[in-house]
């Protein structure tokens, strides 16, 4: 199950600097070719063994001065909403200000652990000038870090982990059901598919409560196979503000996509694939889940016989370099392919259990790599000894070979597509690591 941590504050405290310090990484993945856009606002930090995700909700506005503190307020709210723990962050160069209050007062009346940050404690002397932050009145410890330096940040890890909420695993049983999550942005017809799918059935067993707020998953039986279909009720509930912002459809996707196993994005046939949608699709491929995309609405396109497969390749252009991904065309409304969708889940799902045995991977890799050597590097063979598949959860391949740096992204990308043209692996995000042997 996921923990999730978010950082508020307002503007140029600092929340960007310190969500890089903590996820240890310039999160700039800018792939301008493939259109997926960069995630710097999401990220997954393990310390001392424990593993949770970080929002940075900062950034989704422009920087402008006569941002509304209303959208800020909103921003927090919906931080309060999803996440586990909230990091309040302020500035020490600074110091108080009437939104750091305003902030303050939202956070001081829920009952999850704020843990309040001051930022930019470069050097010792600027310690002394922390003090004044007590007066916010939401702990009894600061946490004073230098998110340029690094200092802090440490104890303040030490302490997101002390408070983050022990999850009780899932019963043994619940965890060998597929856990199918429908997520797309506001009004694509995620409500009326679950409606499609579960309405009028009386298969159903319970609809089980979330631990940590009213997610509601629900057990289902469908051709045979019994799913849990996650978070229904933040689906179905409607919502009460405009959320056709990126950062509210992303949010609020984080943790449907987390407790997961394959994902179904839907779309609405009328809109196409939008940047929202890539940014879901790239947390969907973050947390290594599988992909079925729905084309919702389908029922209102006009339509020849090449009208699908061009639209499927309009929108792998998008996903690209994932392209081996199932979209099915259907209509919530007139039931057209709905169950199609399921069984494609079914499919993806089983698809990222695939073990491949180690023996028939090398004979068939060891002759794709014989037919397309990696490329010299600096005058130097590359050469690739063997591959096996790691025992992660979600596929994983490693190649040993003598100079693993020097082996670039086109060519694994062949080796994985390899891998595909060979296994099924519709649906599911793989991951090539080059290990030195
Ligand atoms: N001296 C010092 N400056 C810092 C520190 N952390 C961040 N800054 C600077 O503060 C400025 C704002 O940092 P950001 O991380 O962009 O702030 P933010 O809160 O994400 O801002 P928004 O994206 O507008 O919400 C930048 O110039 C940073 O270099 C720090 O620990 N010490
Ligand atoms: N024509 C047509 N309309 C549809 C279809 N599916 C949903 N709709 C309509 O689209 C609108 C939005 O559907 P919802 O199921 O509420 O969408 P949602 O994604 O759950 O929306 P949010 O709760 O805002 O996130 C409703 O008016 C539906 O009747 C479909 O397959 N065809």
């Amino acid at each position: 199950m996921s923990k999730i941590v978010a950082i508020v504050g307002r503007p140029n405290v600092g929340k960007s600097t310190l969500f890089n310090r903590l996820t240890g990484t310039r999160q700039a993945i800018v792939n301008e070719e493939s259109g997926v856009t960069r995630d710097r606002n999401y990220g997954k930090v393990t310390w001392n063994g424990v593993e949770f995700s970080i929002i940075d909700t900062g950034g989704y506005m422009d920087n402008s001065a006569d941002i509304f503190e209303e959208e800020i307020k909103r921003q927090v709210q919906l931080a309060i909403d999803e996440a586990d723990v909230l990091l309040l962050t302020v500035d020490v160069e600074s110091g108080v200000t009437d939104l750091d209050l305003n902030m303050a007062n939202m956070l001081r009346k829920i009952d999850k652990p704020v843990l309040v940050v001051v930022n930019k404690v470069d050097n010792t002397e600027r310690t002394f000038e922390t003090a004044e932050f007590y007066s916010l009145g939401l702990s009894d410890e600061l946490y004073s870090v230098s998110s340029i330096n690094g200092s802090g940040t440490g104890d303040l890890l030490d302490k997101i982990v002390e408070v983050l909420p022990d999850l009780e695993p899932a019963s043994a049983e619940e965890e060998e059901l597929p856990r199918l999550a429908f997520v797309g942005r506001p009004n694509v017809g995620k409500s009326s598919t679950i409606n499609t799918l579960i309405g009028e059935d009386k298969t159903i067993v319970t609809p089980v409560a979330g631990t940590t707020r009213d997610a509601v998953d629900i057990h289902f039986n469908k051709f045979g196979h019994n799913f849990i279909l996650v978070d229904t009720a933040g689906v179905r509930k409607k919502g009460k503000i405009n959320e056709d912002v990126e950062f509210y459809s992303v949010m609020r996707s984080v943790r449907t996509i987390e407790n997961s196993d394959v994902c179904v994005l839907i779309l609405d046939a009328e809109r196409g694939i939008e940047s929202q949608d890539l940014n879901i699709i790239q947390l969907v491929v973050n947390n290594r889940k599988g992909l079925v995309i729905m084309v919702n609405k389908w029922d209102l396109i006009e339509k020849d016989n090449k009208t699908m497969e061009q639209y499927r390749k309009r929108i792998l252009e998008r996903t690209a370099p994932f392209t081996d991904i199932p979209i099915i065309f259907a209509s919530a409304l007139t039931k057209q392919r709905v169950l199609d969708v399921l069984k494609s889940a079914v499919e993806v799902y089983e698809n990222r259990k695939r073990k491949v045995p180690t023996s028939k991977l090398n004979e068939v890799m060891q002759e794709a790599i014989e037919q397309h050597q990696p490329p010299m590097n600096k005058d130097k063979f590359i050469r690739i000894k063997y591959v096996t598949q790691l025992p992660t959860l979600a596929p994983s391949f490693a190649f040993y070979c003598n100079l693993p740096q020097y082996v670039k992204e086109p060519y694994k990308r062949y080796l994985e597509n390899q891998i595909r043209q060979h296994w099924d692996f519709k649906g599911v995000p793989i991951q090539i690591f080059m290990r030195k042997k």
